[in-house]
């Protein structure tokens, strides 16, 4: 039998809500191999990041050529990747391999505001990794950040970001607006012709650690088995709707997604 590859290139969760392990869990759920490259260990709960140890270019250089040069991969997602030089090697290796299916989720600050991407890496970012992106699923503060803009606030403004954020070089940008404070949970998809609107209802909840995580890697998961894009960012938008709605009220601060409850609604 085979199993379509996956590949996440992030930090490490202590908690078991967001990183390399939301990314492994999403992975497993979707029916694909999972497999990791740590960046960074975060010493990290439901009520923040208490500490970051990025780990060395050489065990980062290790762990990618590992795995591709023997396994190999049919995505990669991309989470935490804290410096400069990180993502330089990371971005290296990925032209290196001509690895397809590249899912950059530009992660900068956790929601309990720790820096998981040092300020100055944000060019490199910019530079080395968008232009090779097959997709980028930045939140709101993220686009702001990449685009160099203040934080969008309206649909408007969002769908003018996303137009924006394409000419960074991605061949799809996927807007978060999960940080739009009310209406609906509404997310952007830009082709480079049209903005696809994914909508849902949103969920009353303070759980909701990871949700960026598990969002992108689904996306991975889906592209890995052959999916079109519009076809994986709907899948993506079910699993973390339905993670969502069954979130889980672990620890005492903000829990984390529930990533069976995909499987409980297809079954
Ligand atoms: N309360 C909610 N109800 C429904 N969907 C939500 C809710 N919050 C976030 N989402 C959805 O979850 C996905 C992740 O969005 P979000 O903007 O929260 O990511 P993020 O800020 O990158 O998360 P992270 O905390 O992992 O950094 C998006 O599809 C968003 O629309
Ligand atoms: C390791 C890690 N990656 C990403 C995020 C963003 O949610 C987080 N909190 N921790």
């Amino acid at each position: 039998m085979t199993l379509a590859k996956t590949l996440t290139i992030a930090g490490s969760d202590s908690g078991g809500g967001a990183g390399i392990q939301a990314d492994i869990k999403t992975f497993q759920e979707l029916h694909t191999f999972g497999m990791s490259v740590i960046t960074a260990l975060t010493a990290q709960n439901t009520l923040g990041v208490h500490g970051v140890f990025p780990q060395s270019l050489e065990a980062i250089e290790a762990q990618l050529e590992a795995v591709l040069s023997d396994i190999g991969t049919d995505a990669v997602k991309t989470g935490m990747l804290f410096s400069a030089d990180i993502i330089t090697l990371v971005a290296n290796k990925l032209k290196e391999y001509d690895v397809k299916n590249i899912v950059v989720d530009p992660v900068m600050i956790a929601k309990g505001g720790a820096s998981l991407l040092q300020e100055e890496a944000v060019k490199a970012l910019t530079s080395e990794l968008l232009p090779i992106a097959t997709v980028i699923t930045p939140n709101l503060p993220e686009a702001a950040k990449l685009l160099g803009r203040a934080e969008m606030r309206s649909l408007e403004e969002m769908k003018q970001a996303a137009i924006d954020l394409h000419k960074l070089g991605p061949s799809f940008v996927v807007l978060k607006g999960g940080h739009l404070t009310d209406g609906p949970a509404v997310d952007l998809l830009f082709d480079g012709k049209c903005i696809h609107e994914l909508e849902v209802q949103r969920i009353d909840t303070k759980h909701t650690h990871g949700t960026g995580c598990t969002f992108a890697a689904a996306i991975a998961a889906e592209l890995a088995k052959g999916a079109h894009i519009k076809e994986a960012t709907e899948t993506a938008k079910a699993y973390i709707t339905a993670a969502i709605s069954h979130s889980l009220n672990i620890g005492s601060g903000i829990g984390p997604t529930n990533h069976a409850a995909f499987r409980y609604n297809s079954n």
